[in-house]
């Protein structure tokens, strides 16, 4: 049997949980405010403190600490009714163990206070300094996003590396971000660097600098980037696209905290974090033989995945606000989004993500003229993969339709060669398992679920057309 403090001046959450969490077999004491708790706190110490965040006098975030000083390094789950990543963030930098939002089951509540209780106790680590101004907020209130904070709350303060894996708009930059101004290199830099943008024979002159006279051209010595950002976080974004050559020397330069510029031999300490991301699967890049393993295993050491869109379509209503008070439009103060286009916002593909949603808010809003928007503002969905499907199809068909009128005309009167069906099969299949495997970079469970058939089905039809 445990001791479990519950603090919440929520009368109905405390007879919930104490009537569940003493059926479970313990003993629990309710407190309806911090002071309270303090006191219950002192007259027999908790193995475990529920505490919601909102209460009368002092608030749950900042009796924190306090408890910590009267319970030592007994888990503290937090409770809140709006999670965002400033209380994930405070939360774990207090040492609470875990949080709850409102609402919750109790189901889901019994599982965090029994992890809470059989995990070896730690004690916290002190508030550090809360974010820098002016930092552009993660919006969203989902589940998934509520995982996210977590994730970057948990992952800020330690100094391993990082690998945010997302498709394009996710976000995954904004989350490079917030894991740097929540982390004790705050005060350096923040140096984003797409490998993609830069030309692969400069790749390694970016990153790591040069002497002078080590290549033509080179009159002076350059500092690298990776030089540049020493003291700060180093955002490598699209890592799939870092050239094969060069994979060694940045483990090395993650690894050993040192540089070597092109035409040195001596290499320069740099201290960084690399947070690493990209929309590439680099698993498959890696068992293709296009992306190192060790390198790979390196910065994947806390992977961070976030969600698409279209998972969390209950945060868009916030997210189209935000962005619509974001724009600083000259009429954006009486710009309002009606329900009508609340719906179709939700119900779009986003095949864009965020960044679209964005650009779609943007452009309403303009449309709109500080008028309502509504949903005839909007521009067209994004060249999601369904439009693109539309696209493709709308120049094919014409062509199909041709091929196969006169293919029918010639063997109307040749009923021995008659197999039009099996000759257009014959003729588009390949192209079409060519191109998926391609894309899935042959990786075949993939590809037999992007073309929607069952895996044996693929196989035979690659025996059947050759295709290796
Ligand atoms: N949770 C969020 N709340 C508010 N804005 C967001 C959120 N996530 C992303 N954004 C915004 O969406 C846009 C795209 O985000 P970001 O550039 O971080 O995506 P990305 O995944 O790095 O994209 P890419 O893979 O194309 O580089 C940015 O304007 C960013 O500020």
């Amino acid at each position: 049997m445990s001791r479990i403090l519950i603090v919440d001046d929520e009368a109905s959450i405390c007879f919930a949980l104490r009537e569940f969490l003493t059926d479970e077999g313990h003993r629990v004491d309710v407190a309806a405010s911090a002071e309270e708790g303090f006191k219950l706190a002192e007259d027999g110490p908790p193995d475990a403190i529920v505490l919601d965040i909102r209460l009368p006098g002092i608030d749950g975030l900042s009796a924190i600490s306090e408890f910590r000083s009267r319970i030592g390094p007994a888990p503290i789950v937090v409770i809140t009714a709006f999670g965002n990543l400033e209380t994930a963030v405070r939360a774990m930098e207090g040492g609470a163990f875990d949080y709850l939002v409102k609402p919750f089951d109790l189901d889901q509540a019994a599982i965090v206070v029994k992890r809470a209780l059989e995990t070896p106790k730690v004690q916290g680590s002190p508030a550090a300094a809360t974010a820098a101004d002016g930092a552009e907020a993660l919006i969203g209130t989902s589940p998934a996003m509520q995982d996210l904070f977590k994730s970057i709350a948990l992952v800020a303060p330690t100094d391993v590396p990082v690998l945010i894996t997302g498709e394009s708009g996710t976000g995954k930059e904004l989350v490079a971000w917030a894991i740097h101004r929540h982390s004790s290199r705050r005060s350096g830099p923040f140096l984003p660097i797409c490998l993609a943008a830069l030309s692969p024979g400069l790749v390694e002159r970016e990153l790591f600098g040069h002497l002078k006279g080590s290549f033509t051209g080179a009159a002076q010595d350059r500092e690298g980037l990776l030089e540049l950002a020493s003291g700060g976080t180093v955002l490598l974004d699209e890592i799939g696209d870092v050239p094969s050559s060069l994979q060694v020397k940045l483990l090395r330069a993650i690894e050993h905290r040192e540089v070597t510029p092109v035409g040195d031999a001596r290499p320069r300490p740099t201290d960084i974090r690399v947070i690493a991301a990209t929309n590439r699967p680099l698993a498959e890049l890696m068992a293709a033989g296009q992306f190192r393993e060790d390198l790979f295993f390196r910065l994947s050491v806390f992977p961070i995945h976030p969600p698409p869109l279209r998972d969390r379509r209950e945060d868009i209503p916030a997210l189209a606000e935000h962005f619509l008070r974001q724009s600083r439009l000259p009429d954006v103060a009486d710009t309002h989004l009606t329900q009508e286009v609340i719906g179709e916002l939700r119900s779009r593909p986003w095949a864009g993500n965020i960044r679209e949603l964005r650009n779609a808010i943007e452009h309403a809003a303009i449309v709109a003229r500080g008028r309502t928007i509504r949903p005839e503002h909007l521009p067209p969905a994004a060249c999601g993969p369904g439009r693109m499907a539309t696209i493709a199809t709308g120049e094919i068909e014409p062509q199909l339709a041709e091929w196969a009128r006169q293919e029918a005309v010639r063997l109307r009167g040749c009923p021995d060669e008659a197999a039009l069906y099996e000759r257009f099969l014959e003729l588009t299949e390949p192209h079409v398992l060519r191109a998926v495997l391609g894309a899935c970079l042959n990786n075949r469970a993939q590809a037999a679920q992007v073309l929607g058939i069952h895996r044996a089905t693929l196989r035979q039809k690659l025996n059947k057309y050759g295709i290796s």
